[in-house]
């Protein structure tokens, strides 16, 4: 499998640092808007820095999106047009119903994948299991530190509760798990978001009710120093994502 990567941050250098080259999976292309990250990441990776998407296009079995909501507005319909596999790390942009249909039938009309990890977050599995049955309820209470956040406060103070479209509108980098979770469930869920100068982790609290039942799931997860506002879990579901299409044997939904 030769993947290319779009964002050559934070989870991208974590997935090339952890897989490199092994067998069955070759990053070779990178791209970046700012062409010495794709440069340093190519060089890293004994691969290809390509200064437009275009040129990865014809040479790819899949694209690893690391970027933005706003980069993946503009890359997943050229990407899966080609019959490429796209997996997607800015799945806010997902919550625009107009642009999931898209990619959605595009993906079907050229026989591609769109995959997205379960990032930050954990339950997703359970959530998966529970939409066979009826979801009730689904809530994400998340709590970063100020610098993950980008503020600067003395106190815990709520910065948001609301709907998860409205979240990753105005937080598209920090709050991606909820479109995760509102599709997952196939609801616009409850999101709170939290700025607490006591915590030094990014935690997600996850509550869902359903037919099944119901469940909380809760992460501290371990912040990237480079980039805060990413978990360090995030990367590593990509990884993970990345190793299952080669394994023979898979556990969990
Ligand atoms: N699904 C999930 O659970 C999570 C998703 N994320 C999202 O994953 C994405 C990547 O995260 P990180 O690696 O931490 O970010 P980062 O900020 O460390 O790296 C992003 C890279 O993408 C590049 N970039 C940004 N916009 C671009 C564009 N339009 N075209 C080309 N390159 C562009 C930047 O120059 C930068 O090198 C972000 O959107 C982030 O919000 C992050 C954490 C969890
Ligand atoms: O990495 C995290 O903790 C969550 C995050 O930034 C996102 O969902 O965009």
């Amino acid at each position: 499998m030769i993947v290319g990567i779009v964002g050559c941050g934070a989870i991208a250098n974590t997935i090339v640092n952890e897989i490199m080259s092994e067998e069955g999976i070759e990053i070779k292309y990178f791209y970046d808007r700012d062409i010495e990250r794709a440069e340093n990441l190519a060089h890293i990776a004994n691969g290809i820095a390509i200064i437009k998407l275009e040129d990865m296009l014809d040479k790819v079995d899949l694209v690893v999106e690391a970027a933005s909501p706003i980069a993946l507005k503009n890359i997943a319909i050229p990407i899966l047009e080609k019959g490429i596999d796209l997996m997607v790390m800015s799945v806010g942009a997902l919550m625009d119903k107009e642009f999931r249909e898209n990619v959605h039938n595009t993906a079907r009309k050229h026989k591609a994948k769109v995959y997205a990890p379960s990032g930050a977050i954990v339950g997703l599995d359970g959530i998966k299991a529970a939409s066979i049955g009826k979801i009730t309820q689904a809530s994400l209470t998340t709590r970063k530190a100020p610098k993950s956040l980008g503020r600067e406060v003395e106190e815990e103070e709520i910065l948001f509760e609301g709907k998860a479209h409205e979240a990753v509108e105005k937080f598209p980098v920090n709050i991606n798990v909820a479109a995760s979770l509102s599709i997952a469930c196939n609801m616009d869920i409850d999101v709170k978001i939290i700025v607490d100068p006591k915590v030094d982790r990014n935690v997600h609290e996850v509550l869902v009710k359903g037919d099944f039942g119901e469940f909380r799931t809760s992460s501290e997860n371990v912040p990237f120093a480079a980039n805060p506002k990413t978990s360090m879990l995030a990367a590593f579901s990509a990884i993970k994502l990345l190793r299952s299409f080669n394994e023979s044997f898979s556990v969990g939904t």
